[in-house]
């Protein structure tokens, strides 16, 4: 193991990057609620803060991921399409098999530039997170319960109000609702079954009323469907633990361009068409699987300077007070206070940790684990 990776596997290293993280965070989740004012005087220019605002807080993990840690992310896509990723608005479709798959897909938006105005339909138990979930308010983020009956309601009118959003944006659908595993594919692949629908060996079976809602309501904002399929090589199971340890993983992400005008109005329609789409993508994974590539050349993408120098920035203006603090703290030789700052910083790690837990599969939901909605 070299010096670098040494230091990068030190615990200490591991509080300092989840104190950066908390502390500048939470000071941006201020700054944003600062901008409330600004949201009746001019929405536009509320709206093109929050992205700087939240580009601060979200390319900190793509910092950890293309710079701490060194993931490559790889991008197999039609070189003709790609002068069009980050010029127009998409749906982005991706399957949802790793606890890392959003920051990869947050390091894309990063090297097309739209990571400040990337939009995602999120369980609302995510909203209460600090830190992400307190962001999303603020960048417009659609909101779902997995409940239909609540959802068609409120997901149509959180996506009609991105249709005059002053920037451009993709939008992430997790189409699977939830993530993968042996128990919700077995259940998933008894309603296809019951369904008449072909069984896919490497995804969920789609939902398909969030996809239809999508389309229905960004038509005419939005150009395109961009059919994402992430792997990682090697059989790596890469996790956000491992991120912060500076673990190294290879990621290869596929995306064909699909223009909004080829998918069908109806809902029926439409549902058919995204299970047809699912099983194209079994199919992408399956090559993937047999040869270690998808079809289609490598196109560059090169990580950014952009997030490593933000995430410089903010470490430097929060480690300073920090280091001052501690400094006063030990010479003020006061054991109360001392056991106080111990308590707070004890407090501050069980509060990352959970949040690392929100990103492990082992403490999914139960979504998807019976053949119902809940
Ligand atoms: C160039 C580079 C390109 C790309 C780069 C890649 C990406 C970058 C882009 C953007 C990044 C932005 C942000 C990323 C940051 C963070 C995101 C992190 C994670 C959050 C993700 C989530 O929270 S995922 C969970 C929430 N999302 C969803 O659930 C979406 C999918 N769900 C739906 O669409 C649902 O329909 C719904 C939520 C709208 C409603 O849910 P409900 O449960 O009520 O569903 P349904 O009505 O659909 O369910 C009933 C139907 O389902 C059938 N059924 C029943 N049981 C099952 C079962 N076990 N499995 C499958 N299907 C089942 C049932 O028969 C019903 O069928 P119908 O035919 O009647 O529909
Ligand atoms: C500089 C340091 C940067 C450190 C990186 C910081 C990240 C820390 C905490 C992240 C908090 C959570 C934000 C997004 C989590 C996304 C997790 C996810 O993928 O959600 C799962 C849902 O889709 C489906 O849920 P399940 O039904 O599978 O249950």
């Amino acid at each position: 193991m070299g010096l670098g990776e040494c230091l990068k596997s030190q615990v200490l290293c591991q509080v300092l990057i989840s104190y950066v993280f908390l502390a500048s965070g939470l000071l941006i989740n201020l700054l944003q609620l600062c901008t409330l004012p600004v949201w009746w005087l001019n929405k536009s220019l509320a709206r093109r803060i929050n992205c700087r605002l939240g580009y601060c807080i979200s390319s900190q993990s793509v910092a950890i991921l293309d710079w701490w840690s060194g993931t490559e992310c790889t991008l197999y896509t039609d070189p003709k399409m790609y002068p069009l990723y980050g010029n127009e608005n998409g749906i982005v479709v991706l399957n949802h098999q790793f606890e890392i798959d959003f920051m990869c897909g947050w390091s894309f938006c990063d090297r097309f530039g739209v990571l400040g105005s990337a939009k995602v339909l999120v369980k609302k138990e995510l909203a209460y997170v600090p830190v992400i979930g307190w962001m999303w308010y603020f960048l417009e983020i659609v909101f779902c319960k997995r409940k239909w009956e609540e959802d068609r309601i409120t997901v149509s009118q959180s996506l009609q109000k991105l249709r005059d959003y002053p920037e451009n944006f993709w939008f992430l659908l997790f189409c699977e609702g939830t993530r993968f595993t042996a128990k919700k594919h077995q259940i998933s692949m008894e309603v296809a079954e019951k369904k008449g629908l072909p069984k896919l060996k490497h995804h969920l079976l789609p939902r398909t009323k969030g996809f239809w809602v999508t389309i229905q309501n960004l038509r005419g904002t939005v150009a395109a469907v961009y059919d994402s399929t992430l792997n990682f090589r090697n059989n790596e199971s890469p996790s956000l633990s491992g991120i912060l340890s500076g673990k190294k993983y290879h990621a290869d992400l596929y995306v064909r361009r699909i223009p909004l005008e080829s998918i069908p109005e109806g809902e029926a329609e439409c549902a058919a068409w995204l299970h047809k789409l699912y099983q194209e993508k079994d199919g992408f994974q399956e090559q993937y699987i047999q040869t270690g590539r998808y079809p289609g050349p490598i196109v560059s993408t090169p990580r950014r300077l952009g997030p490593l120098i933000n995430w410089l920035c903010w470490s430097a203006l929060v480690l300073f007070p920090l280091g001052a603090f501690l400094v006063s703290l030990l010479s003020s030789g006061s054991t109360l206070t001392i056991l106080a700052s111990l308590a707070f910083c004890y407090g501050a790690s069980l509060l990352f940790r959970w949040m690392i837990g929100q990103t492990e599969i082992s403490t999914s939901s139960g979504y998807g684990n019976k053949v119902n909605n809940s």
